[in-house]
């Protein structure tokens, strides 16, 4: 074995040193490079995120790139990189947030919609998993393709044109409606914030632009109830039907187009017509005035007569006086005396009998004057109670619902005020029940509309004989009925209704041999404290839809503290 010397072993030391220390080296300057490469993958994977982080690590790159570099600005550098790290961070799930939120909105918003359930379940879930990944950032990208996915078929279900079930449908929404079943769904749904429910007339042209067909035979019902609640003579009658036949007709939208046009320039016409006959009446009744007038002239007249008459005798009788006086003063024989008192009263005698005769005259003349004045006037009471029996014919029917023969809605609006101002004296309670047939879709769909119709008149009879006299119910429209209870705090009311309910469920009713029956869902809502009329009937409805989503035949009372009753 090799002694070394102990210079020898000093150099083989420093080179065994010097070997790791290259090495060292070596594995230094690959970590700085692999170091290099992270900082540029940071930056290209953060580009955009921050630019105070961006910029930061731009010079972080640098800075790892000089050989040079000293250790003091590195570590400067890194502190600041450390901040807004943390800054961006913070920012970044605010962002986060702030997405799942409006997600989550958008995803309600459609969820009010009237949309098929497997959609509504769809977006349930979708809803679902975005509360789930809501820290997955990775996840967001998905969900709004997801989102998107189910908004486009949403979109699409809301432009066919099933009608949206609302509490109350317009003229045109009943129209243009499909008349599929969604009854089902109808007291969840809302106006849809697409707008589908807000302008009907829009959404009508939109349905047809986007393919929809006009139900004209739903449309020809709606007008034909429209038009035949109108109170109208018999030639009204008959242009009326014309005009409906002519309807009936109807193959497509430009002809349905030319029918409205002729529609409105009948109902123009009609109102010009109603206007010339008050003209007519107006212009009859001016100159039965004028006669009128011109008799209290002549009567005037006749008695200015009768003064003149009374003028002349008096002042002929002066005279004749006066002449007596002179014959009596100026008397010299009895013979002379006599003779000129004889002529004197016999001139008295032919002024009497003048006068007589011309007030003779006069008074023919008073009474065929006062004859024809009472005639006139007979005729003049005459028309007015025409009139007035006019008047009352039409304001009967305009207040009545020609179906069911009870007050309509006009009729209703009147009431509820006065029925309000009562209330608002403090003249006790007043409760107000909003009430429903059920399922009438059903009954019209599988016998026709005119079992339909006998049910609303079934019903309308029998609950008005269940009210009291200072009760008082309305059609408010469809199948809709409104009952104003004065005198009946909210549990009264409850009981009542409740009583009418289950009459109604127990009248079976017969349509051509058939045995069949109709349930009606109803809500109740007291006024009490500042509420308005307004108020109580949107409680009473919301009340009622709380029924129907129960699953009908049932009333509710609009209050926190529902008390439902369950049916039978
Ligand atoms: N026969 C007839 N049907 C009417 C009349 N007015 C409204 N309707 C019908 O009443 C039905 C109301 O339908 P929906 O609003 O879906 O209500 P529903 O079928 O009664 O069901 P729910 O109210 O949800 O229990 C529609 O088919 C209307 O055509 C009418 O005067 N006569």
């Amino acid at each position: 074995m090799t002694v070394l010397s102990e210079s020898e072993r000093w150099r083989q030391k420093y080179f065994d040193q010097l070997a790791v220390t290259e090495q060292e080296e070596t594995r230094l300057r690959q970590k700085v490079r692999t170091l290099q490469s992270l900082v540029d993958h940071i930056i290209l994977a953060s580009r955009g995120g921050d630019d105070v982080l961006d910029a930061e690590l731009r010079q972080l790159s640098a800075v790892i790139r000089q050989d040079d570099a000293d250790e003091g600005s590195l570590e400067a550098l890194a502190q600041q990189l450390k901040q807004s790290a943390r800054q961006f961070d913070l920012e970044r799930c605010a962002g986060a947030e702030r997405f799942i939120e409006a997600m989550a909105q958008l995803v309600d918003q459609l969820l009010v919609c009237d949309l098929p359930a497997e959609q509504l379940d769809a977006l349930k879930a979708l809803s679902h998993d975005i509360k789930k990944q809501s820290d997955n950032l990775r996840a967001y990208p998905e969900l709004l393709a997801q989102y998107s996915e189910l908004q486009g078929s949403a979109v699409r279900a809301l432009a066919r044109p099933a009608p949206v079930a609302a509490p109350r449908r317009g003229f045109f929404e009943r129209i243009f409606g499909a008349g599929d079943d969604r009854a089902a769904s109808k007291p969840e749904r809302q106006t849809c914030p697409l707008g589908t429910e807000t302008e009907p007339l829009a959404v009508a042209v939109k349905q047809q632009e986007a393919g929809a067909v006009v139900n004209l035979n739903r449309l020809t019902r709606e007008l034909k109830r429209m038009l035949s609640e109108l109170p109208l003579s018999e030639i009204g009658e008959q242009e009326r039907d014309r005009l409906l036949s002519g309807l009936e007709s109807c193959r497509d939208g430009d002809q349905l187009v030319n029918w409205l046009q002729a529609l409105a320039e009948w109902v123009l016409g009609a109102f010009g017509q109603v206007k010339s006959e008050i003209g007519a009446f107006l212009e009859t009744l001016s100159s039965r005035l004028r006669e009128v007038d011109q008799m209290l002239d002549s009567n005037q007249r006749l008695q200015s007569r009768a003064r003149d008459n009374n003028t002349e005798l008096e002042a002929a009788m002066r005279r004749h006086v006066g002449e007596v006086q002179a014959s009596l003063s100026g008397a010299t024989d009895l013979q002379n005396l006599k003779h000129s008192i004889n002529s004197s009263m016999t001139s008295i005698l032919d002024s009497v009998a003048h006068f007589m005769v011309r007030e003779a005259e006069r008074e023919q003349d008073a009474v065929a004057e006062a004859d024809q004045l009472r005639e006139r006037l007979r005729e003049l009471e005459a028309d007015s109670r025409k009139l007035q029996q006019q008047v009352a014919e039409s304001q009967r029917l305009a207040n009545t619902d020609p179906l069911s023969g009870l007050p309509n809605r006009a009729a209703y609006d009147d009431r509820v005020v006065q029925e309000f101002q009562r209330w608002k004296r403090g003249d006790g309670p007043l409760s107000l029940a909003v009430f429903d047939l059920d399922k009438l879709k059903d009954i019209n769909d599988r016998y026709g509309h005119l079992a339909g119709d006998k049910a609303i008149q079934l019903v309308a009879r029998e609950t008005a004989g269940m009210l009291g006299p200072e009760h008082f119910i309305a059609r408010y429209g469809g199948e809709e009925f409104v009952i104003l209870l004065p005198g009946s705090p909210v549990d009264a009311a409850m009981q009542r209704m409740e009583r009418i309910r289950q009459h109604v469920a127990g009248l079976p009713f017969h349509f051509r041999g058939e045995t069949l029956r109709v349930t009606a869902s109803i809500g109740v809502c007291e006024f009490s404290g500042h509420t308005t009329i307004t108020e109580v009937f949107e409680r009473a409805d919301q009340a009622l839809y709380r029924a129907k989503r129960s699953g009908r035949n049932r009333i509710e009372r609009a209050e926190d503290s529902v008390i439902a009753q369950n049916a039978g």
